[in-house]
């Protein structure tokens, strides 16, 4: 069993992964005769493949309790995967970097703080939507077309967060 504490999620620590999504920290523009800022192209969008084409979802996911259990990674080959929450939701993320091979000493678990939303970069392994505290709704923007855009990788994880 890989054990893990949850960090708090930054875009530095996890620009190996995907991007950070974040209006407070990423550079806009005025637009709309200066009444709209526009936080501009905040995350690489990836849509690979036959029919390859971007879908727009909302998830509407019941909590996770903690320690958070792991049994599997998963990744989407062929297209990113972005969750922005719509209620300053926090959740949990568990990623490792692309590759055929998932090594446990490279898994990484951070925790967000309820503004921020990821966006994982096409093959990155990632845990399935971890929202804490309530029932969350999400903002999710990832591929859609043929052909098979989810793996599984069997391993055992539990994370915990380190908060009073
Ligand atoms: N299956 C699905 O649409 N969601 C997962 O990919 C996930 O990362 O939550
Ligand atoms: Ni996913």
């Amino acid at each position: 069993m890989l054990e893990l504490t949850a960090e708090p999620l930054t875009a530095e620590a996890f620009a190996p992964f995907g991007d950070v999504i974040d209006a407070r920290t990423s550079a806009s523009f005025p637009i709309n005769a200066g009444r709209t800022q526009r936080h501009h192209d905040l995350a690489k969008v990836e849509t690979l493949g036959e029919n390859a084409r971007t879908l727009i979802n909302i998830f509407v996911s019941q909590p996770v309790t903690l320690p958070l259990e792991l049994t599997f990674l998963e990744r989407h080959p062929l297209g990113s995967q972005a969750f922005m929450p719509l209620h300053t939701e926090r959740f949990i993320v568990v990623v490792a970097a692309p590759g055929e091979e998932i090594h446990p000493g490279e898994v990484r678990a951070f925790v967000t703080d309820g503004r921020q939303g990821v966006n994982y970069h096409a093959g990155t392994w990632h845990a399935i939507q971890s929202v804490l505290a309530r029932e969350g709704e999400f903002l999710v923007v990832d591929r859609g077309g043929d052909g098979s855009n989810c793996d599984e990788y069997p391993i055992q994880i539990r994370v915990t967060l380190n908060e009073a």
